[in-house]
């Protein structure tokens, strides 16, 4: 069997509302999600038994072993044909976009795959993480429950700038910085004519972890400060628990420059750009037709 390659895009929360906590702490969101260009990837090669190697320009501190997603993920998986799994990290780690998350979904796709098998699904997938369950399939969705409750959405293309200022921010530690955990749901979505009208229904959603993270780390603050003062700016947030944050821009040219400008004016901090959108391999396929 030849090897097989499967794509982790990051994961954006456009809006991330929380609603209220169940008994066990975990809390309720409502939040509308889309995946960008920029991702991790995996190689599986079918091996005698399961290993994984992590390099890539954003590898550093990721753990090799047992406790990295992608073998929890692939252990799901009980005995059975194995696989070495390379996986290049081009997304920082504990960053608000999901990067273990979508590892581990990647990592449920690509064993699926080298078994002939449907990928696993349930309250074991949703146990790695909140997020891998909307990462399985990674295309426009809105959340609710604790992350595993989808409903797929149509949403046009958003020209985007995703921005990281390289500080670890702890999801249970912002959940637990929240002033109001009973907040208003998103309105209704409606159907939108165009990446202006999504921004702005967007404009008027929020992300409730977004004041707590800034507490956390105040730089969240300078991020979304230098992302508003980029020419063509039409939007900006904090996505998941921070600490990245996405600008939405009026053109992919626009991204593109004001990344540019950005990263020259601060070479610490991580960027990508790209259209926010369907990053599923059904769309890849259409895309290549
Ligand atoms: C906040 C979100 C929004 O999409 O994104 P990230 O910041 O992680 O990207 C997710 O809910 C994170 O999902 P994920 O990172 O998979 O979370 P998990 O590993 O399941 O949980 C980590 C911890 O976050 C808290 N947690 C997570 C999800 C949730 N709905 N309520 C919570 O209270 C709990 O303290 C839990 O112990
Ligand atoms: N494949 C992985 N990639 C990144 N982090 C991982 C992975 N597997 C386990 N981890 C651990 O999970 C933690 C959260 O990482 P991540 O899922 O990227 O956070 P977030 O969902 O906030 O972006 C990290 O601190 C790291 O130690």
């Amino acid at each position: 069997m030849p090897e097989i390659e499967v794509f982790a895009p990051a994961k954006v929360n456009l809006a991330l509302h929380v609603t209220g906590q169940r008994a066990d702490g975990y809390h309720l969101l409502d939040s509308l999600v889309a995946f960008a260009p920029a991702g991790d990837r995996l190689r599986l090669a079918p091996a005698d038994a399961m290993a994984l190697t992590v390099r890539g320009p954003e590898s550093r501190g990721v753990p090799e072993g047992p406790e990295n997603l992608v073998l929890k993920a692939a252990a799901l998986y009980g005995p059975g044909p194995a696989a070495a799994i390379h996986l290049q990290k081009c997304l920082p780690a504990a960053s608000g976009i999901g990067g273990g998350s979508s590892d581990a979904a990647a990592a449920l796709r690509g064993m699926a795959a080298l078994r002939g098998v449907a990928p696993a699904a349930g309250a074991a997938v949703v146990k790695l993480g909140a997020d891998v369950p909307m990462c399985l399939d990674p295309r426009p969705a809105r959340t609710r429950g604790i992350g595993e409750e989808l409903s797929p959405v149509t949403l046009p293309p958003l020209p985007s700038v995703l921005v990281n200022p390289r500080v670890e921010v702890s999801t249970p530690a912002v959940f637990k910085a929240l002033a109001s955990k009973d907040n208003a749901p998103m309105d209704e979505i409606p159907a939108f004519a165009n990446a202006a009208d999504c921004i702005g229904w967007l404009a008027r959603q929020r992300n409730d972890l977004q004041p707590a993270a800034v507490a956390l780390a105040p730089v969240i603050a300078e991020v979304l400060g230098a992302l508003e003062a980029l020419p063509g700016c039409l939007l900006v947030r904090m996505s998941g628990s921070g600490a990245t944050c996405f600008g939405l821009f009026e053109s992919d040219e626009a991204a593109a420059a004001a990344q540019a400008r950005l990263a020259a004016a601060n070479p610490g901090w991580w960027s990508a750009h790209g259209p926010l959108g369907d990053q599923s391999e059904a769309a890849a396929a259409r895309r290549t037709l």
